[in-house]
């Protein structure tokens, strides 16, 4: 399909599905863990931990039980902190749902991060990923190297230690946004920028990040190929690849439960 003709299409009702995605912040240390996924959706990336909300669980019940399964970390709800909310909706048929995806930090948690089959915890550096540059890539951990000579940012934490009480051995790497999902590289870098005292955030972003002080992100994003594939050259990611019409807002409220079945495309606030 022509990305004109994408972009031409009326707008439709479609059902939502809700997912949730949280990100645990160590604001001390600079670092951000995010999982290495190892099998299911989404495979062979880097992302937050979450999963799908089961029927009759609350969003952010959803989320603490997706973190725990996935990395081994347990956060009181009251210590959840909503950032806002990905809305993902393919073009390619009128009959997908949308992905509604809640997105979570976390800077409070109990228990270390731990590797399970199919989730690797990694921590990169908070500041070095303000804005998504091309990095050396992240090391690809497989279920039969996870315990194998990896990197120290992949060893897990030895018993009875807590993994803020560890030296840091090495500089973390920034994020690594061309081993994530495609349009993470816009929300993500903005979020964490929102995130930061201002002095730490790059020269050219200081003017937008004074505008958002709007309390959540919402990016919807129509993606018109359907096709996640990695391009650069000179260094530039093509950020755009595979997505057509999207929008980034900061909004004051999340109108949660009002999108589902009945928002229309392109009518959200
Ligand atoms: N385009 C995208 N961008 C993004 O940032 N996160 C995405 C994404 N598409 C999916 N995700 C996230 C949402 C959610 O956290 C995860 C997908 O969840 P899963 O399918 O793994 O759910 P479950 O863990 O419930 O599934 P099962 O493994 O079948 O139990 O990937």
């Amino acid at each position: 399909m022509a990305t004109t003709d994408a972009m031409q299409l009326p707008p439709k009702l479609k059902t939502h599905k809700q997912y949730t995605l949280v990100i645990p912040l160590d604001l001390q240390r600079d670092r951000v863990l995010l999982g290495y996924k190892l099998r299911g959706f989404g495979q062979g990336k880097y992302n937050g931990f979450g999963g799908k909300v089961e029927q009759g669980e609350s969003i952010v019940a959803a989320a603490i039980r997706e973190l725990h399964e996935e990395s081994g970390l347990l956060v009181r709800e009251p210590d959840m902190i909503q950032r806002g909310a990905l809305l993902l909706e393919t073009v390619a048929d009128n009959s997908s749902p949308i992905l509604e995806i809640h997105v979570f930090t976390v800077d409070k948690w109990e228990g270390t991060e731990n590797a399970t089959d199919e989730m690797h915890p990694t921590w990169f550096s908070l500041s070095e990923s303000l804005t998504p540059t091309s990095a050396t890539p992240a090391p690809i951990p497989t279920p039969n190297v996870i315990s194998g000579s990896l990197p120290s940012s992949f060893l897990s934490t030895p018993p009875g230690t807590e993994a803020h009480d560890l030296p840091l051995a090495l500089p973390l790497q920034p994020i690594p946004y061309h081993q994530m999902w495609e349009e993470s590289r816009v929300w993500l870098p903005r979020l964490l920028q929102n995130l930061m005292p201002p002095d730490l955030v790059p020269q050219e972003q200081q003017e937008e990040q004074q505008q958002k002080k709007k309390r959540y992100f919402i990016h919807h994003v129509q993606f018109i190929g359907g096709v996640d594939r990695d391009v650069s050259s000179n260094g530039e990611y093509s950020v755009w690849h595979g997505m057509g019409e999207r929008r980034l807002d900061w909004v004051d409220e999340l109108p949660v439960g009002e999108w589902d079945s009945r928002r229309t495309f392109g009518r959200y606030p």
